[in-house]
């Protein structure tokens, strides 16, 4: 498993406002956006391409396009919807496909509980995107799904995640393509299953549920 942590001052910056319990929703949202944008720049540096000749105004030249099948960008609702703008933004030619997941705050156990993606993912490049990986059992139970669908590799795009949570993705993915890109690895899992110093409930500050 390949994992990229960003380190850049403005993501961090970003990342510090996000945290604070006295931004706001709208604030929370337009930031998530912002942040992805980022991080997919890097998230997208092995996407597939091709090779293509065209004219410019002066001259024949190469160069790449996006290669197809395209990519497919899948964020895990609730959470993740907060992200998806920012990385169309940077690929507007990809395909969505949604994961409902909610993870079952008493024994931490993901559950899925909508599902809206192409039947057959194979020779798919993946993307997923959900603010928050905490003890990684959404996201395993995520790369799961798509790789039992036939994905061939799976990107996911996280704000911010636990050493626990990325052991346990690492260990859970051996021997698949899977690459984590984290706007921040934080220090720990508390007791009741969220990152510290974290950012609270990603999907409560996203959408204004108190
Ligand atoms: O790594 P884990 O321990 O599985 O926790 C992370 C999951 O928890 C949050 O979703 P939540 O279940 O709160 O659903 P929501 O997006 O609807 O708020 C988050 O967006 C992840 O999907
Ligand atoms: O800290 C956490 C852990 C899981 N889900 C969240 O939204 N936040
Ligand atoms: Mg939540």
């Amino acid at each position: 498993m390949r994992v990229h942590v960003a380190d850049h001052p403005l993501i961090t910056h970003k990342l510090t406002v996000l945290r604070d319990k006295n931004t706001p929703s709208p604030t929370f949202r337009a930031l998530a956006e912002e942040l992805v944008t980022l991080l997919a720049y890097e998230a997208t540096r092995g996407v597939r391409t091709t090779e293509v000749t065209i004219q410019t105004p002066v001259a024949e030249t190469t160069g790449l396009a996006i290669s197809d099948p395209k990519p497919l960008v899948v964020p895990i609702l609730r959470a993740g919807l907060g992200m998806l703008e920012g990385m169309v933004k940077l690929v507007p030619t990809a395909e969505v496909g949604f994961l409902g997941m909610v993870r079952n705050e008493e024994t931490l156990q993901p559950d899925i509980y909508a599902e809206r993606l192409p039947d057959d993912l194979s020779n798919r490049q993946c993307f997923v995107l959900d603010p928050m990986l905490a003890t990684g059992g959404s996201l395993i139970a995520a790369i799961d799904y798509l790789f039992d669908r036939g994905a061939v590799d799976v990107t996911a795009v996280c704000l911010l995640g636990a050493p626990e949570g990325l052991a346990a993705v690492e260990k859970a993915t051996e021997g698949r393509e899977v690459t984590i890109v984290l706007g921040a690895l934080d220090e720990k899992l508390n007791e009741v299953g969220y990152i510290v110093p974290g950012l609270g409930d990603a999907g409560d500050r996203l959408y204004g549920t108190v």
